[in-house]
């Protein structure tokens, strides 16, 4: 039998419209040979006509507002954090949630820069220990919290903006990864939308809505930062590939992305929809789940005797792939009562879902 796949990791491929994709990297083969040929010296922060047309796909899709100059791409989210760090002051305090990007922890803890983490309430960030904390900088991930999928409402977002407003060295990092897919709330707006204080850094990524591979993630700065970017950053190069740039602008502006983006929403609602009426089915009272109103995936706990170490096992040997939260839980402090593991549907088709679903069950139960 071959892997059925609840990873969160990855996107389905089959859904991916390649025909179109290169049609529009041909296209910009074609019309861009200048931007194509000239070293990337002069768009340190990306293509100039690039930035345009996610600026103006950003104010739609995300109430983003922001002018191309204060857009920068990058190979990456992990190094346009990377080089945001630069642009704080020395011994800023920084905090992230918890659970939580792992790779943004070890990433912060590798620079030994001065890091807490703060739990999460059913809201998202926990605003009082926020406040208690105090740090100068926080990472959130307000769309749908990663790994646990709370959606943080727009109260909490207003909180979070007046608290960062109370002080000038103050920052908040919105990473709105996952935020292309909504199922029952409209979309809320972004916290950087929302922001009048300057307050809030958007970091953003084509790796969820189109390929992971494709390596283009961009930050958008308030002028303040972007000064002191040019001041401190501009003679490092991009770092995104110009010809994956100039192609995105083309998919972008002849409205396929709008296009997949839709079509994606549809496959994905279906399979979520199914997904969790076969858990409910299968595991009953046994099984609760969160965070699966928006995302490619959701967690779940599982009232089980077993530890997550045999169920990890387990459901390697019944060729399923299934992450669980120990690994995002930082500070290696589990912080669920029962053994939790992420659900991913991105690249689960239908067909596979009772298949999936009876594996897991197995895994976990019999
Ligand atoms: C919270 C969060 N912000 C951004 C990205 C995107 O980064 P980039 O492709 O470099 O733009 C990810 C990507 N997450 C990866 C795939 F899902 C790894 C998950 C894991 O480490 O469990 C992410 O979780």
């Amino acid at each position: 039998k071959d892997w059925i796949s609840f990873s969160h990791m990855s996107v389905d491929r089959s859904i991916f419209p390649f025909d179109s994709w290169f049609s529009c990297e041909h296209r910009a083969l074609r019309l861009s040979r200048l931007e194509l040929n000239d070293d990337s010296s002069r768009f340190p922060q990306g293509i100039y006509s690039v930035r345009k047309t996610i600026a103006r796909f950003l104010s739609v899709a995300r109430g983003v507002k922001c002018f191309p100059e204060q857009i920068v791409l990058g190979g990456g989210t992990q190094f346009l954090f990377y080089l945001l760090r630069h642009l704080f002051q020395e011994n800023s305090l920084y905090a992230m949630e918890n659970p939580g990007y792992r790779r943004m922890y070890e990433s912060l803890k590798m620079e030994s820069l001065r890091l807490k983490t703060i739990p999460l309430d059913n809201k998202g960030i926990s605003i009082d220990l926020l406040k208690q904390m105090n740090p100068n900088v926080v990472y959130v991930t307000p769309s749908h919290q990663f790994p646990s999928g709370v959606v943080m409402p727009i109260s909490r977002r207003i909180q979070l903006l007046n608290w960062a407003a109370e002080k000038d060295d103050r920052y908040i990092i919105e990473d709105d990864y996952d935020s292309e897919f909504k199922y029952e709330s409209d979309t809320i707006p972004s916290l950087q939308g929302l922001d009048s204080y300057e307050r809030v850094i958007y970091l953003g990524t084509f790796s969820k809505s189109l390929l992971p591979g494709l390596r283009i993630s961009y930050m958008i700065l308030p002028q303040q930062l972007l000064k002191r970017y040019r001041e401190k950053c501009s003679f490092i190069m991009s770092t995104s590939n110009a010809l994956g740039q100039l192609t995105l602008q083309q998919f972008i502006d002849s409205g396929e992305y709008r296009k997949h983006i839709k079509h994606m929403k549809q496959v994905y609602i279906e399979r979520q929809k199914k997904l969790i009426e076969t858990l409910k089915k299968r595991f009953d009272s046994a099984i609760t789940m969160h965070g699966a109103n928006a995302g490619l995936h959701f967690t779940a706990e599982f009232d089980t005797p077993r530890t997550i170490d045999e169920i990890a096992e387990r459901a390697h040997a019944a060729k399923i792939e299934l992450y669980n939260l120990k690994p995002y839980c930082l500070e290696d402090h589990y912080l669920y009562s029962k053994p939790a593991f992420i659900l991913g549907f991105a690249n689960l088709s239908v067909d596979k879902i009772e298949e999936g679903v009876e594996r897991l069950y197995h895994a976990i139960f019999e």
